[in-house]
């Protein structure tokens, strides 16, 4: 009954939904992915239902996944094959989030940290990790640091020619740490290093902790793991670890600018601690940068599966009769609170895509070793950017899994939807590689930064050149959605700048210290600014995307997604814009939400081949509800009969008890 109406909803489309996938993803990432799948679906290990795992069975399937993907010697170095690169990490991320994190903490986590960090003595080690030979975990985390970083409490002291890891507290003992409780031989940890009877800072080391023959652990380390998590988490052996008096060589320092003389000296080449920050931060961007992809992922699995199931389901119509029933596709409502999920989708896509090529650049440049201030401007540009848009694209992912779930009814409840699950496998990207509120700070602080040069500003990547001038208020709506919208979002980040630095400015005169001004200045003013100056660049940016489309129809249907995404963001901030004074009156509100309701009717013929767009092969998506070919019903039912003939043994106890009640019963 379904299968024909999807069809015709795909027939009402403007546009070829795969020539659309070529221009948005690029032809030779298409196909890379397409041979990815196709040796997945060739392997049973592959191969999956909706049952739900216990945590063993799911650690079990994600280590026999991990060593097939190594044996089919899929997994490269970004740096030596970016392509391959991109099409298994969005794949695999796709497929399951927890087989990723296997692979990815220990090439893209531990290794690039040795790597970054190492130096010439590292470099056995280093072709280790490529080879897949031992197995990395990545720990920072502490029970009583996460954030703060820099105050993390384990210690590595120098003693006798070698380095002394301990554990000085509870709060110390390291956890979270990825790939730990069973597999990893090796990590890289961190910690504060003595020397001398000197703290030197914190920094970073690699040591083995677990022999590869016996997976026993090292004299002076526990390892144990974390217990229950939702989601695929559970399939990952996030671990703690605790050091009591561990002996490690000194070249377990990672000694790129600093070392530990045989003798006990300490000697570094960075004039700061902040010298030595700064050389990681671009480092810290490349895992935000992936964290990005899984806000977009989430919108891309919530819209497929959500406006798919939507044309399957039908309920109420213009007369009495289920043959007159409509799919709820067709309520404006039901359209309003998916569409703009598929516009983030497809908009952060480009966002991201297009942020990796300029991250690239910049890498390339870091990785010649030059040395020159446009290139540390760039850094810093970098992290301004990616520490606001992980936040602002993992939020939009969770936020349209848990929409979706919901306009999907009682059905998106269930386990064979994947909504549910798929929204507890996002769940921790808002926390990890820096829990959102707090790394929109880093946003922000360069944001104030840049405050005393306005006028004067320009940064590498232009996203921050629009604060030169003042930026004026509305007048009226042009036929331009995404300009207007762009506009406004100039204003609010102009006018959120002004605002909180002068209050930083008031805090500063009264006497408070910059430590309470930081954090006085978040609520309504810091966090606000961060959002309004990242939105504002992804809609630049997907604006220059669409202007460079050569093809007429797909320009038309990409500038019908951005007019709806744009719109979608700016509604969010309507309060903000009457309060900072960038209108008055009704009528700029009232015409926004008309234009946003508008914008949400003209993606409407387009929505079902956007969907075809963007949407993973079925296998990947592995959901009942939002199967390619629409017969969610079907598939459900297939799921339904599997469960019709076990009788668990409990129902013989059952029986005893109700016939025990019967006979004991006065009636
Ligand atoms: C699934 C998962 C996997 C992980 N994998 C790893 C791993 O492999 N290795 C590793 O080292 N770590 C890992 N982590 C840990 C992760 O990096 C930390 O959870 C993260 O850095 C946040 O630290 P925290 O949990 O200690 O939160 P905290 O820093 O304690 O923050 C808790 C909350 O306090 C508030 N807060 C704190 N400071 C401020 C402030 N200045 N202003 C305003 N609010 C504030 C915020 O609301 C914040 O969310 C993982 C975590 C998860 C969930």
């Amino acid at each position: 009954m379904s299968a024909p109406l999807i069809d015709k909803y795909r027939k009402m489309a403007s546009f070829d939904w795969k020539k659309l996938k070529a221009v948005v993803e690029g032809e030779e990432h298409v196909r890379l992915k397409a041979e990815v799948v196709a040796k997945m679906k060739s392997e049973p290990i592959f191969h999956r239902d909706y049952r739900v795992l216990s945590r063993e069975e799911q650690r079990e399937v994600v280590h026999q996944r991990w060593k097939k993907i190594v044996e089919w010697g899929l997994f490269k170095d970004p740096y030596s094959d970016l392509e391959n690169f991109k099409a298994l990490t969005e794949t695999l991320e796709a497929y399951d989030q927890g087989t990723s994190a296997r692979l990815f903490l220990h090439g893209n986590v531990f290794g690039a940290a040795v790597k970054s960090m190492g130096t010439e003595r590292h470099k056995e080690l280093v072709e280790k990790i490529e080879n897949n030979e031992i197995v990395g975990a990545f720990c920072l985390t502490e029970i009583g640091h996460g954030s703060n970083t820099a105050e993390v409490q384990t210690t590595a002291t120098f003693d006798d020619g070698q380095l002394v890891f301990n554990c000085p507290s509870i709060g110390a003992i390291k956890c979270w740490a990825g790939n730990l409780s069973h597999s990893a031989t090796h990590v890289v940890v961190y910690a504060q290093l003595h020397v001398g009877g000197k703290n030197e800072g914190l920094h970073g080391f690699v040591i083995q902790v677990r022999c590869p023959k016996t997976f026993q652990t090292f004299p002076g380390i526990t390892i144990g793991d974390m217990g229950s998590k939702p989601g695929c988490w559970q399939g990952v052996e996030n671990g703690w670890m605790e050091f009591k008096n561990h002996r490690a060589p000194l070249s377990a320092l990672l000694n790129k600018g600093c070392d530990i003389t045989p003798d006990g000296k300490y000697v570094t080449s960075f004039k700061s601690a902040s010298e030595k920050q700064s050389v990681s931060l671009g480092t810290l961007s490349v895992g935000r940068l992936g964290i990005i992809a899984k806000g977009m992922m989430a919108c891309t699995f919530a819209s497929t599966i959500a406006i798919r199931y939507s044309v399957a389901r039908r309920q109420f119509g213009p007369e009495k009769g289920a043959e007159n029933e409509i799919p709820v596709l067709e309520y404006p409502l039901q359209q309003y609170r998916l569409f703009p999920y598929l516009s983030a989708a497809i908009c952060i896509r480009i966002f991201q895509k297009t942020f990796v090529e300029k991250f690239t650049e910049y890498m390339m440049r870091v990785m010649v070793g030059e040395k020159s201030e446009e290139l540390s401007e760039f850094s810093k540009e970098v992290h301004a950017l990616s520490s606001g848009a992980k936040p602002v694209a993992t939020w939009l992912g969770v936020e349209s899994l848990g929409e979706a779930r919901k306009a999907c009814g009682g059905h998106g409840f269930l386990h064979m939807s994947r909504l549910n699950t798929l929204r507890d496998d996002n769940d921790p990207s808002q926390t990890f590689e820096g829990e959102n509120f707090m790394i929109l700070q880093q946003t922000s602080n360069i944001l104030l930064g840049k405050v005393a040069s306005i006028g004067l500003i320009n940064t590498p990547m232009s996203t921050m050149t629009f604060l030169n001038s003042k930026p004026s208020k509305f007048s009226s709506w042009t036929s331009d959605p995404v300009n207007d919208a762009l506009s406004a979002y100039r204003y609010l980040t102009y006018h959120l700048l002004q605002t909180t630095s002068s209050e930083a400015n008031k805090l500063k005169q009264s006497g408070k210290n910059s430590f309470e001004v930081r954090n006085e200045i978040q609520v309504h003013r810091a966090v606000n600014l961060s959002i309004a100056y990242t939105e504002h660049t992804m809609i630049d940016w997907v604006q220059k995307f669409v202007e460079d489309v050569e093809d007429v129809t797909l320009k038309g249907v990409l500038q019908k997604v951005l007019n709806l995404f744009s719109l979608f963001l700016l509604e969010r901030h309507l309060a903000t814009l009457y309060i900072t004074g960038y209108a008055s009156g009704g009528k700029f509100g009232e015409e926004l939400r008309e234009k946003l309701r508008k914008a949400v009717a003209d993606v409407k013929p387009e929505s079902m081949a956007l969907v075809d767009s963007i949407a993973p092969d079925d296998f990947i998506l592995n959901s009942a509800l939002g199967a390619s070919d629409g017969k969610a019903y079907d598939h459900i039912m297939e799921e339904f009969r599997k469960y019709t003939n076990e009788q668990p043994r409990w129902v013989c106890d059952l029986a005893q008890f109700l016939q025990k009640r019967s006979q004991s019963s006065k009636l």
